[in-house]
């Protein structure tokens, strides 16, 4: 898992290392231009230079470019007062060519974001809206520097207009927002140069990026039977959501859970027939089951008897996995808040942001500003462990730091979904994972589903979650995996 730091803590670096020799600026404008010139054939380059350090990191990478043989223009945005570092870079590339201080209107080969970084501090002002808007018409390829300007670092917010990069080199560490909330669409591709420096081990990452599967599960033994991997069961499926419940129950039994009850609130179903193996039950009845592990919430509804449902689900003492409505539920009524916090197994709350500002009593334009917060507070005032959904989805639990998971794409935006996932975490659950690693698991293989799935499908439409399902169950049996002693 790869440590993203806060810009504060990023801030604490470059003071420990104010004198080193190359200075940081000079380094990351080398390292940028490196980067571009081993990644792209020779062609003119208009850099982008903004009024603060970032605009530094873009006018050395001008210098260097130009050193390497590559037609550079620059276009710089001046400062309001006076940076001597950044007043050093501009003397360095005007020793070499001219700086226009105009909006730049670019017709062809590559350009350098390097208007603002780490530094924006509210909304970019008109000027630099202007100058933004003028990099994102460029239908070429865009290197942003350190962080698409105009997003915010550590959370992925956009407070305004910003950067919709190819490629983003971040400097030094990598940062959450680039991977969170609108960090993916305007980050492109990110790579980090860490100018040669090592992060010191006292500095706690923010959270950490998911970027390769976390864990696996344990090999299946000979001498297994189907109680081995778990009896488990979803409850929801009220009329005319009765597909929920399906899908959440065949993702479990397709990820490896032993047995799969779905409990449906519609008594008229009894039977699904693409997926005979699993056990059509009313409520009570899957709950008076030997379970290994519960999911709630898959079409759920809201009425009297969702609640009823809810609330016996979590007067059970195995691990309990709650989505959709079952969290809508849990966002309006204060006893089933209280029977979390008194429940002796695990509890697990999966919302998307809507869902979450419901749990937190605020608005989705608030969870999404800062995600990362969202769930660490979901996770300290519920006592459970959190899976946000949404580009960049975060897992955390309590005493244990928010990862971002690195997987996924566009194409997971379709009906059902996060009963899928619901499905996917309750099998994991049953066959042993803690919840916070379930859910991470969970996370990286829906995610990948979907991006195994896009490389077929490149505009990513259409994907249907029972797709996702059958990706998810080939993932968790690789090829070539070592064979069963
Ligand atoms: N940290 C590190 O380790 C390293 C840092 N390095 C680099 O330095 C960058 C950080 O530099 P930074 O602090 O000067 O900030 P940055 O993003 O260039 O711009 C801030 C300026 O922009 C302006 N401004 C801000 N918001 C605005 C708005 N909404 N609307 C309009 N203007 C706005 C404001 O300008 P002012 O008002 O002061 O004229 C402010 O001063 C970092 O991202 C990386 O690239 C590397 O060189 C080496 C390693
Ligand atoms: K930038």
């Amino acid at each position: 898992m790869r440590p993203l730091f806060s810009n504060n803590t990023l801030r604490r670096i470059e003071q420990t290392h104010a004198t080193a020799h190359p200075a940081l600026m000079v380094r990351a404008g080398k390292g940028a231009a490196a980067w571009i010139a081993a990644h792209f054939a020779k062609q003119v380059v208009t850099v982008v230079a903004g009024p603060g350090h970032n605009g530094g990191d873009a006018l050395y990478c001008a210098a260097e470019l130009h050193g390497l043989g590559w037609p550079v223009i620059v276009h710089a945005i001046p400062p309001r007062h006076t940076k001597p570092a950044l007043a050093a870079a501009l003397k360095a590339w005007q020793r070499i060519g001219e700086v226009h201080t105009d909006c730049p209107h670019v017709t062809d080969g590559l350009v350098v974001d390097g208007l603002l970084g780490i530094g924006l501090d509210s909304a970019p002002d008109d000027t630099l809206v202007r100058w933004i808007d003028a990099i994102n018409r460029h239908r070429g390829p865009i290197v942003a520097l350190d962080v698409p300007t105009g997003l915010n670092a550590d959370t992925g917010e956009i407070p305004g207009h910003a950067v919709r990069a190819d490629h983003t080199l971040t400097f030094l560490a990598d940062k959450p927002g680039l991977y969170t909330a609108y960090g993916r669409d305007h980050a492109g591709e990110v790579t980090c140069l860490d100018l040669g420096i090592t992060v010191e081990a006292d500095l706690a990452p923010a959270a950490f990026l998911v970027a390769t599967q976390p864990l696996a599960l344990p090999p299946r033994q000979h001498a297994s039977h189907k109680g081995t991997y778990g009896t488990v069961a979803v409850v929801g499926g009220a009329s005319g959501m009765t597909g929920a419940a399906m899908l959440a129950g065949r993702a479990a039994l397709q990820c490896g859970a032993g047995k799969v009850i779905v409990g449906l609130q519609d008594h008229r179903i009894h039977f699904d027939p693409h997926q005979p193996e699993l056990m059509i039950q009313t409520v009570d009845d899957a709950l008076t089951a030997p379970l290994s592990a519960l999911a709630v919430g898959p079409g759920l509804g809201t009425t009297t008897q969702s609640v009823d449902s809810l609330a016996s689900t979590l007067s059970t003492a195995v691990p309990v996995i709650i989505d959709a409505d079952g969290l809508n539920l849990l966002a309006r009524h204060a006893h089933l808040q209280r029977s979390i916090t008194q429940r002796g197994a695990p509890t697990i709350l999966t919302p998307h942001p809507a869902e979450a500002a419901r749990l937190l009593g605020t608005d989705t334009r608030a969870v999404q500003a800062d995600r990362l917060y969202a769930a660490q507070e979901l996770s300290s005032r519920y006592q459970c462990a959190i899976l946000l959904k949404g580009s960049g989805s975060i897992c955390t639990a309590p005493g244990h730091p928010p990862t971002i998971n690195g997987s996924g794409n566009g194409a997971l935006a379709s009906a059902g979904q996060g009963d899928v996932l619901s499905g996917v975490i309750l099998a994991l659950v049953a066959q042993g994972l803690p919840p916070l690693d379930a859910l991470r698991l969970a996370a990286y293989l829906h995610g990948l589903a979907g991006d195994q799935w896009r490389q077929d499908h490149p505009s990513g439409i259409g994907l249907t979650a029972s797709d996702t399902i059958a990706g998810i169950r080939r993932l968790l049996n690789p090829l070539n995996q070592e064979a069963d002693r």
